[in-house]
């Protein structure tokens, strides 16, 4: 297949995090964002938790008002979201399973479970113009109802991929690979557009970046937290230099 470029879209939701740590206005997550599309980012994702613990509506309204680029909106599937993004109208929405326990979002939605749950919303979303994903494993059944369900596109959760890579779980890491290859064409084959993202460093960004039917990763931990030391801009710009790298090692194969 030909290979099309990748998008990068950075998770600010890290920034605020640290923002309300101090209960203060700094660091400002728009101020991030306007700084990682200044470096070559194709838009920005921000996660609007139940609990705001990072991210929150005036966050939100002032990404709408401020950032012409696309946003990509990360919510549960829950009537206050819905209504929230109905009323701000981004680019994207990204559906994800939330639990207010968790540290991170642990894991993909159960979409094969939830069908009869998320189609309503998958449909309203769409109807009002906004392009919906559905954030799930790589796995084959999920994928399946991603599709039974309408979903113009799926994001792959990637954590557990990328914790595997980092703790030296080899073979843990390639099996999960081999299954974000195969979802990644099973979900092409079928109309639908493929995403990745969590937990992506360098190196993984990278090595995902080969996998042709992904067109956009979404992350931004471990781009927050290089920043501190390298500075937002020479961070995008190492991390869409990895990302061409893997793209061209698709392109020669
Ligand atoms: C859906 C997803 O993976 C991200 O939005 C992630 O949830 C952001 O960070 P937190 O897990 O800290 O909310
Ligand atoms: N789309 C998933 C996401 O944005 C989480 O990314 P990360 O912050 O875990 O890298």
């Amino acid at each position: 297949m030909s290979v099309p470029p990748l998008r990068l879209g950075v998770n600010i939701d890290h920034v605020a995090t640290l923002r309300n740590a101090r209960g203060g206005a700094h660091p400002d997550p728009v101020r991030a964002a306007h700084a990682v599309l200044a470096a070559g980012a194709d838009g920005i994702t921000f996660h609007l938790r139940e609990d705001r613990r990072h991210i929150r509506d005036d966050d939100v309204r002032r990404l709408k008002a401020e950032i012409a680029a696309p946003l990509n909106f990360e919510m549960a599937a829950t009537g206050e979201m819905m209504e929230i993004a109905l009323a701000t109208r981004p680019h994207a929405c990204c559906l994800v399973p939330e639990r207010r326990e968790e540290r991170t979002t642990e894991g993909g939605l159960d979409a094969a479970a939830g069908q009869a749950a998320l189609t309503p919303y998958v449909g309203r979303l769409v109807a009002a113009g906004i392009r919906v994903s559905l954030f799930i494993a790589p796995d084959p059944a999920q994928i399946a109802a991603a599709a039974a369900i309408g979903a113009p596109a799926i994001e792959f959760h990637t954590g557990h991929w990328a914790d595997w890579v980092a703790e030296g779980r080899t073979e843990a890491a390639e099996a999960e690979f081999a299954r974000l290859k195969a979802g990644a064409r099973q979900a092409h084959a079928l109309g639908i557009e493929v995403h990745a993202g969590h937990g992506l460093d360098y190196a993984t960004s990278e090595t995902i970046a080969a996998i042709p039917e992904i067109v956009e990763l979404n992350t931004g931990h471990f781009i927050i937290g290089e920043a501190v030391f390298e500075g937002l801009p020479a961070v995008i710009r190492a991390l869409r230099a990895a990302m061409d790298r893997g793209r061209a090692a698709a392109r020669a194969a």
